[in-house]
């Protein structure tokens, strides 16, 4: 009988299929008879531990975790999340600009993209699952997209579904008519949808979607109703004049209501161009400005990276709390809507950002080199006996050039990414999955013949990646293969963004450094240190006093999250159905960056 995908995961899960013996030898045995669709490699990861050790002591529930999510992450591409791009110009169209800015933010998120532009008397939005180019790369569509100012969006879902319905901008048209788009994660989303349902709310909001981005945009709407109210109930309040000042009182009481993490840019007819930043800082928002003959233009996106291609510069980042407004006429205005204290996403910097762009005033390719450094520190004291230093495609290559530099080796680039492939559809069959994680990368003879090879890699997220490449390397000849990873074991979900909800699909949940290792087949295994990761940041920028690194230890910064609420996660839609029917993607694209 050949089971589903499903049906492995499933049967792994409630433990009925494998009969784990503490032989592991036994355990492949049941496991190949009662499941002959099992993923080869994950049969073979048991038995090539036990041929490395003997034996392993794994119980049943860690051995079926490794299977079920071993099974599993052959569904899924690395973790994303979400890009956002403003533009005020003072003529001619923002489309373009728009379109070039989200194209650098591609690699951030890759469901879906869209798009408003207006003059501010009429309003053009497009949106739809799919890549930039594939979305809005039609010269009708993007002449329709008139306007002179604009937002858009790229998005990895986090909450509510990946159907083009939840695809950003959403639209609200009271009490003022306001576009938002959103990078992050609300960690309050049930409890805001019940203040928007209740009497509080004068409007009755209808939410549409399961998106917690949509209940941010009806929090920040009610609040300016609210605003608009308190000014009619004052003695020489005109409505009319206080527009900006509904959005800044707005803004400070949804940064009281909303937990979690929002980096969030709207159009707001009446008002101007309008972005804020939680108060923990924990997603990027850069804002960048160039001149023009009728004053200064404003650009205000995820990252700065995408300033440069269309001729803006950095100017700041937009701080945890803050609210920046750029009228419709291209005044800058500000406001801290709350007490800030950065505690940024640590993660960016190793894994989500591109390595040329500065983030919090931390230049994210800097962060990386230092994060070689550190990491050399310790690898040092292994006393491995090593030939080359090889990255691991893309996100790797500058902490392995460091890292090569550090221990005076050799740095080789023998694993060569196809960029070609792009996304690709869920292989209907294991032999079809195996190829394309094949074809997305190949291992050179050339370089690893007869070599003790030491593979970097920025992180070791489900362990997908390292797997494959590990066996890749060891056929193209390597003698020995050692791993390093740049960053510390993912052990904790990310609640603020980033889609990893569940702690069963990390490799490293509840297994030792030593069983990791056995798990991925490698030679030797070292992970950085978390408080070499943070020391790095911090040296990078003292102004910032800690880091949210909660997918590595676990301390969530918002201060609301517990085991509790990590479980209802797991148990939600999001955490057990993982989206298994829908497109992933094989290749990031962040694989245009290094090799640009
Ligand atoms: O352990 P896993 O779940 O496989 O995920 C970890 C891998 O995913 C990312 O690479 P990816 O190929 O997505 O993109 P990159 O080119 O930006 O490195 C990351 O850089 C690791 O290599
Ligand atoms: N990754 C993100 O930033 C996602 C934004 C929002 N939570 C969504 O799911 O659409
Ligand atoms: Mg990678």
């Amino acid at each position: 009988m050949m089971l589903s995908q499903k049906n492995v995961v499933r049967a792994c899960a409630q433990r009925r299929a494998v009969k784990v013996s503490a032989r592991v030898g036994t355990a492949v045995r049941t496991m190949r008879a009662a499941m002959p669709a099992l993923p080869s490699h994950l049969v073979s990861t048991f038995s090539n531990a036990a041929a490395l050790k003997g034996k392993v002591a794994l119980g049943n529930a860690r051995m079926s975790r490794i299977v079920g999510g071993g099974a599993k992450a052959y569904k899924r591409s690395a973790p994303r999340m979400c890009g956002i791009i403003g533009i005020f110009k003072y003529e001619g169209n923002a489309n373009v600009e728009l379109y070039e800015g989200l194209l650098m933010l591609q690699h951030r998120g890759q469901d879906s993209a869209g798009m408003v532009t207006t003059d501010w008397s009429r309003f053009k939005e497009h949106k739809e699952n799919g890549l930039v180019k594939d979305v809005f790369g039609k010269q009708e569509l993007m002449d329709s997209m008139k306007g002179h100012c604009g937002i858009a969006h790229v998005r990895y879902p986090t909450a509510g579904s990946s159907s083009a319905q939840e695809a950003q901008p959403f639209f609200v048209n009271s009490p003022l008519g306001i576009y938002l788009i959103h990078n992050g994660n609300l960690t309050n989303t049930e409890e805001l949808r019940g203040l928007l349902n209740s009497s509080r709310s004068f409007f009755n909001r209808h939410l549409r979607t399961d998106s917690d981005s949509e209940v941010l945009l009806n929090i920040l709407a009610d609040e300016v109703h609210r605003a608009h109210q308190r000014c009619l109930q004052t003695t020489g309040c005109d409505p009319n004049k206080n527009k900006v000042n509904f959005l800044f009182e707005a803004g400070e009481m949804t940064m009281r209501l909303c937990k979690g993490a929002y980096s969030c840019i709207s159009l707001v007819k009446g008002v101007g161009l309008v972005a804020f930043r939680d108060p923990w800082g924990i997603r990027p928002l850069v804002l960048g400005k160039r001149p023009s003959p009728q004053g200064d233009e404003w650009c205000i996106a995820s990252e700065d990276c995408a300033f440069g291609p269309i001729g803006f510069e950095r100017v700041r980042d937009v701080q945890p709390g803050e609210m920046v407004v750029i009228t419709e006429e291209g005044k800058l205005m500000s406001r801290q809507c709350a007490q800030g204290s950065a505690t940024p996403c640590i993660f960016e910097y190793i894994y989500l950002a591109r390595p040329d762009s500065v983030l919090n005033g931390i230049p994210v390719y800097n962060f990386q080199l230092k994060l070689g450094t550190a990491l050399a520190k310790r690898i040092k004291e292994r006393n491995w006996d090593l030939d080359i230093v090889c990255p691991v495609p893309d996100g790797s290559r500058p902490a392995a050039i460091q890292i090569a530099s550090e221990l005076g080796l050799p740095y080789r680039e023998g694993l060569v990414k196809n960029r070609y492939v792009g996304r690709t559809f869920i292989m209907p069959d294991q032999r079809m999955r195996e190829m394309s994680v094949r074809r997305k990368l190949n291992a050179m003879p050339a370089v690893f013949e007869g070599k003790s090879v030491l593979l970097i890699d920025d992180s070791i997220v489900r362990g997908t990646t390292m797997t494959q490449i590990v066996d890749m390397v060891r056929r193209a000849g390597a003698r020995k293969v050692y791993l390093a990873s740049a960053s510390p074991p993912v052990v904790f979900p990310n609640v603020y963004g980033v889609d990893m909800p569940t702690r069963k699909e990390f490799v490293a949940n509840g297994l030792t450094i030593d069983q990791v290792c056995e798990v991925l087949r490698a030679d030797g295994l070292i992970y950085q240190e978390v408080e070499d990761l943070i020391a790095s940041g911090k040296e990078l920028n003292p102004d910032i006093k800690d880091f949210d690194a909660s997918c590595f230890n676990g301390r969530y910064v918002t201060g609301d999250i517990d085991e509790a609420y990590l479980h209802k996660l797991e148990m939600s839609g999001r955490g057990a159905n993982r989206r298994a029917t829908q497109m992933v993607s094989l290749v990031g694209d962040r694989s245009m960056v290094a090799t640009a």
